[in-house]
């Protein structure tokens, strides 16, 4: 499918739009003037893109979880829950797995199912199948603002349902919800779908309606460099931009080295602001987001409030707008909605033991800042030359030659060469960086700190140490030292 990075013309959007609103009955409910009018008069503090910018205006860092049921009432009762126990300042819906496939007629099995056993069998909350009018009774029964977070490739439908609901945030972009997600999914057919539901945004914010779009900044979870994340969010940043998009939240999951994250953090909203400085978007609000640790957890609830805790600690010291919040029963699966709250009460105590407190700019630090940007330069430069200055060819060129390589993705189209380890300080450095661009200096600096490593593990630097890094969090500690 032929791909550009060019604002859609109103009758190419509208023209899919007729076919993307038929795909589930729930499409028809989609009335663009009502859902224009209605969420216009959504008031500032239920506005996810006001919250963030007033937010990020006033230097706080905001708390949201991860949450999402099969139905309305426990839907509504558990973010009610982790309002008023928990004490979030952002909403979630944690869309299901079935929705995230398109697969909506298995939804209304799931939601069958669920009213029969009295209890959720999604995984998250069938926003699609629960269509606008469902999603606007969780809208009118909360009091934050909703976002719905996923992991969609093809999320046009859901976009229209949940920001026709009154959601005024999607989670997603045409790789973070792509390559870390599906197996299967052309980059081209997902930039195109992405492209849609950014441009959606964009006719909102023409109409006067101000929606959040926030790309996933962890991608696989599994030690993923900062630069290659950085490199992800941006892309996907410049590319809703040009549908019309004033309102992002570029995001990174916490790898656990303290300089390295507040450097992930300061490098992503620097750089992301030259490059749409330098194509000429100039009234895009930036806004931060960083995800308390992604990759395996500790059992033991405990030592599970400590990861969390951390989290916290490092994204308030970073000055990211927001935290995504964590669970002591991450290692094991769905929160309880107890659990969800008692996660986000240590996230808001470390928050307000911390707040106005930034890390300041040492020469470590800036130094970590420098080489993040060198190497996501270096990435994003390639795709800027392999698409012959167009973003959208150059990123499924990137991908096709391994320019652009998320560790651990299970994309096809994902080259996977590059693989990861961290250096003696836990941050985490390119063991193997495949067909990444990099210029040998960046080549040599990582290599370097690798082998500190080894010399102090007293073993050559190779993938055993990227395989006890894997597990390092889980058994108890950030590095993966040998036995
Ligand atoms: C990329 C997101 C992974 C995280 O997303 C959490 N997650 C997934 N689904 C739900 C849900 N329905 N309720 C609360 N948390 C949920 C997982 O635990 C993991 O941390």
């Amino acid at each position: 499918m032929k791909v550009q990075n060019k604002r859609w013309t109103d009758e190419e959007f509208f023209t899919e739009r007729e076919k993307v609103l038929k795909q589930w009955p729930t499409g028809a409910e989609v009335d663009s003037q009502e859902a224009i009018d209605f969420l216009k008069k959504i008031p500032e503090e239920k506005n996810f893109a006001d919250v963030m910018a007033k937010a990020k205006r006033e230097g706080k860092t905001l708390a949201q979880p991860r949450a999402g049921v099969a139905l309305i009432d426990a839907h509504i009762e558990l973010l009610t829950f982790l309002t008023d126990q928990g004490g979030a300042d952002l909403l979630p819906s944690t869309i299901d797995s079935y929705t995230r496939q398109n697969r909506y007629d298995e939804c209304e099995v799931g939601i069958k199912e669920s009213l029969k056993a009295g209890r959720s069998l999604l995984n998250g909350f069938p926003a699609v199948n629960h269509g606008v009018k469902g999603c606007r009774m969780v809208y009118n029964a909360v009091s934050k603002p909703l976002q719905a977070r996923h992991g969609t490739p093809d999320s046009r439908l859901l976009a229209e349902i949940i920001h026709a609901g009154g959601y005024t945030s999607n989670e997603g972009g045409a790789i973070s919800y792509n390559v870390p997600y599906a197996k299967s999914v052309p980059i081209d057919r997902c930039l195109h779908d992405w492209q849609y539901c950014d441009r959606l945004v964009g006719f909102y914010e023409e109409n006067g309606v101000h929606i959040n779009r926030e790309p996933f900044g962890p991608l696989t979870g599994t030690l993923c460099p900062p630069s290659t994340s950085n490199a992800v969010a941006i892309v996907e940043a410049l590319l809703a931009a040009e549908q019309g998009v004033k309102n992002i939240t570029v995001g990174y999951g916490q790898c656990g080295n303290l300089i390295q994250d507040v450097a992930a953090i300061r490098s992503l909203e620097e750089q992301v602001n030259e490059y749409l400085k330098k194509f000429g978007y100039n009234d895009v609000l930036i806004t931060t987001v960083f995800h308390q640790w992604m990759g395996g957890f500790p059992q033991d609830e405990a030592k599970a409030f400590g990861v969390i805790s951390w989290g916290a600690a490092t994204g308030s010291l970073a000055g990211a707008t927001k935290v995504i919040v964590k669970t002591p029963h991450e290692a094991i699966g769905i929160p309880t909605k107890e659990a969800n709250a008692e996660g986000i009460r240590a996230t808001k105590m470390v928050l307000n033991m911390t707040e106005g407190q930034l890390l300041p700019e040492g020469k470590e630090l800036r130094a970590e800042i420098d080489l993040i940007k060198a190497e996501t330069r270096c990435i994003i430069e390639k795709l800027f030359e392999l698409g012959k200055g167009d973003l959208a060819v150059g990123t499924v060129e990137g991908f096709a030659q391994g320019v652009m390589d998320v560790p651990f993705a299970p994309s096809k189209y994902n080259a996977g060469k590059m693989m990861p380890a961290r250096d003696n300080n836990g941050a985490v450095r390119y063991l193997f960086t495949g067909n990444l661009p990099f210029t040998k200096d960046i080549l040599d600096i990582n290599r370097e700190k690798l082998e500190e490593r080894a010399k102090f593990e007293g073993r050559p630097v190779s993938f055993d140490m990227t395989t006890d890094d894997i597990f390092a969090v889980g058994f108890g500690r950030l590095i993966g030292r040998p036995k």
